[in-house]
């Protein structure tokens, strides 16, 4: 690009940050120099392939989305929690909104995240472990219980069973007195990622994809705020992919959602800005910073060019990023906390819009309470006193990571052929039900080929480690540690036996032939094809549980069984 077209460019970025919203801060170095919100070439200096790179707030928004960068609004703190039951995860939530955390994020036990109710024989031993079990809109009510949610943006992390708990969190709005249509927050959703990655499904794809197809329908019509899509890449990279894979796949992901809500007729200025990403901040950090930029690139050359999404916001590529968890190692687990605040520094040097940072004992256990402050405290240590926040994108014109961000989009660019020449070989004739990436993306993993990829990056990568090419401080060097352990939080098995006695009480107390009615017009609704969202809704309202809804589902659809691969 010629010197003119940039000093145009920053004439127009300039116009724009003046007229936007700034923080009431300090935006001097710790010396107390003034730093401009945004570098870029100087004057005169011509630059080529700046059109690649551009201006804060301006497409292809490789700089970040709004012109002020962090000036604006710093990222959001979320801190992904839950334990035991909703009444101590309540306690939780307050602890961490009340000490600066700036939105909330749930994270569900695993029968919850399988659709199964706690007194499942199959939940045996999980209630409550790795997350806060919820079987009703009764337990959904004590979870944000004295928290508005009209007030605060809530992200729940869940998929398989994503939109009967979606419902959940709807109706214990309703019961706090909230119109739903003003809730703002995210739901994961990402089925893709889990039939790639996560292995959290219920069904076969498609009535998977259908009810996501009703849940985005609903939201674009009735809860413009809301985000009901999180698509998902941290679940690709912590099953051992590489950078490229991790930020192919979710995009490609991405793509099939944009193609789900263009086949149900939806308008895809309206729906494409309720999709959200979620990606990883492994510990190599410059090609970190590199995929978040080339993320934003990617995403809204397609979402215009291939898509013909004509809003900026519909272009946009918001994210939230958790740092690496598969990073953290039992060894030495304080050195975790210097891990996790690389990882977290990069999430913010690549724009992120939203932040969890993982507590220095997650490989052992869920955060003790201890831990989980250090991490919303490191958070904070960046946020307040690095100055990261001052100046948008600063490391945009370093030879490095601009090359990095080249060599990334084009690697995954080639991943989108490979998932389009998959999608080809399912449809020669081109008619693709939905999309020509879902179709590629659904043979991918019909024939096993993602989690071949991603085996395949795993595998190289543990053998580097193991020749010791690759190191970890603590593990393959440095191994002599004075470091003591730590104290690990524990969930009693007494949550797990009060909370289905809890359940046995709420299932006794309920109009029985009103959950029953409410269920069956659920299950005509699935054989109709007519949105399932409100008659799910009259069943979580009856205090249906998860695990019956699930259940009448899986009576009507049928389960998934992943193909052996070797
Ligand atoms: C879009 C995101 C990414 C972030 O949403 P947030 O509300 O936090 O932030 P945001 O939308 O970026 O910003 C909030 C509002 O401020 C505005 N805003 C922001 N910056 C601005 C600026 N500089 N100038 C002007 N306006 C600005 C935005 O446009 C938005 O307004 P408008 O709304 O008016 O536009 C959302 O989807 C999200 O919160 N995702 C979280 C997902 C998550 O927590 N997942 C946990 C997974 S944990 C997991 O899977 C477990 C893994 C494991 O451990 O196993």
């Amino acid at each position: 690009m010629d010197a003119d077209a940039i000093e145009e460019g920053r004439r127009r970025w300039q116009a724009r940050y003046d007229a936007a919203r700034k923080r009431d801060a300090d935006f001097t170095t710790l010396s107390g120099d003034p730093v401009e919100p945004v570098y870029g070439p100087r004057p005169g200096d011509s630059y080529e392939g700046f059109e690649r790179i551009g201006w804060p707030g301006e497409y292809p928004f490789t700089r970040g989305l709004y012109p002020t960068g962090y000036r604006g609004r710093t990222w959001t703190i979320r801190q992904f929690a839950g334990f035991g039951n909703a009444e101590q995860t309540n306690e939780r939530y307050k602890m961490i909104l009340g000490n600066g955390g700036g939105g909330l994020s749930v994270a569900f036990d695993m029968p919850t995240l399988m659709g199964r109710d706690s007194d499942d024989p199959r939940s045996l031993g999980e209630v409550g472990h790795c997350g806060v079990a919820i079987d009703s809109a009764a337990d959904m009510e004590v979870l944000f219980k004295d928290i508005p949610l009209g007030d605060v943006t809530t992200s729940m992390t869940i998929s398989g069973p994503a939109v009967p708990v979606f419902c959940m969190y709807l109706v214990a709005a309703e019961r706090q007195g909230v119109d739903p249509a003003v809730l703002n927050g995210t739901l994961q959703t990402d089925i893709f990622k889990e039939y790639i990655a996560q292995k959290e499904w219920l069904f076969q794809p498609e009535p998977h994809l259908r009810l996501i197809g009703d849940l985005m329908e609903h939201c674009a019509a009735g809860i413009p705020a809301y985000k009901p899509l999180s698509v998902s890449g941290y679940h690709i990279r912590e099953a051992g992919s590489t950078a490229a894979q991790e930020l192919a796949y979710t995009l490609a992901d991405g793509f099939g959602y944009v193609e789900l809500g263009l086949s149900r007729g939806l308008d895809v200025d309206v729906f494409a800005p309720g999709l959200s990403f979620f990606f990883d901040a492994h510990v190599d950090f410059f090609e970190e910073i590199a995929k978040f930029r080339a993320a934003r690139r990617i995403w809204a050359r397609w979402m215009r060019d291939v898509y013909g999404a004509k809003s900026e916001k519909a272009q946009w590529l918001r994210f939230h990023t958790q740092t690496a968890g598969v990073s953290l190692t039992a060894q030495q687990p304080y050195n975790n906390v210097v891990r996790t605040a690389v990882e977290a520094l990069a999430a913010v040097l690549g724009g992120t819009n939203s932040l969890h940072t993982n507590a220095l004992d997650e490989t052992l256990a869920l955060p003790s309470e201890q831990a989980a402050e250090i991490a919303l405290r490191t958070q904070q240590v960046l946020m307040e006193e690095t100055g990261v926040a001052n100046v948008a994108d600063p490391l945009g014109g370093s030879w490095y990571v601009e090359q990095l961000t080249d060599r990334i989009e084009a690697d995954a660019e080639k991943i989108f052929e490979q998932i389009k020449e998959r999608g080809l070989r399912a449809h020669p004739d081109g008619q693709h039900p939905i999309g020509p990436i879902t179709s590629g993306i659904l043979r991918g993993i019909e024939d096993g080929w993602f989690t071949g990829e991603i085996a395949e990056s795993a595998f190289r990568y543990q053998q580097a480690l193991e020749k010791g090419d690759k190191k970890v401080v603590g593990v393959n060097v440095n191994t002599g540690s004075v470091t003591g352990d730590l104290e690990i939080l524990r969930v009693s098995h007494e949550v797990e036996r009060e909370q289905v006695r809890l359940l046995g009480e709420r299932k006794a107390g309920r109009d029985d032939a009103k959950v029953r009615g409410a269920l069956d017009a659920m299950v005509a609704a699935a054989r109709s094809g007519a949105n399932m969202i409100e008659p799910m809704l009259d069943a979580v309202r009856a205090e249906a549980t998860l695990g019956e809804i699930c259940g009448v589902l899986r009576d009507e659809w049928g389960v998934y069984t992943e193909p052996a691969g070797f």
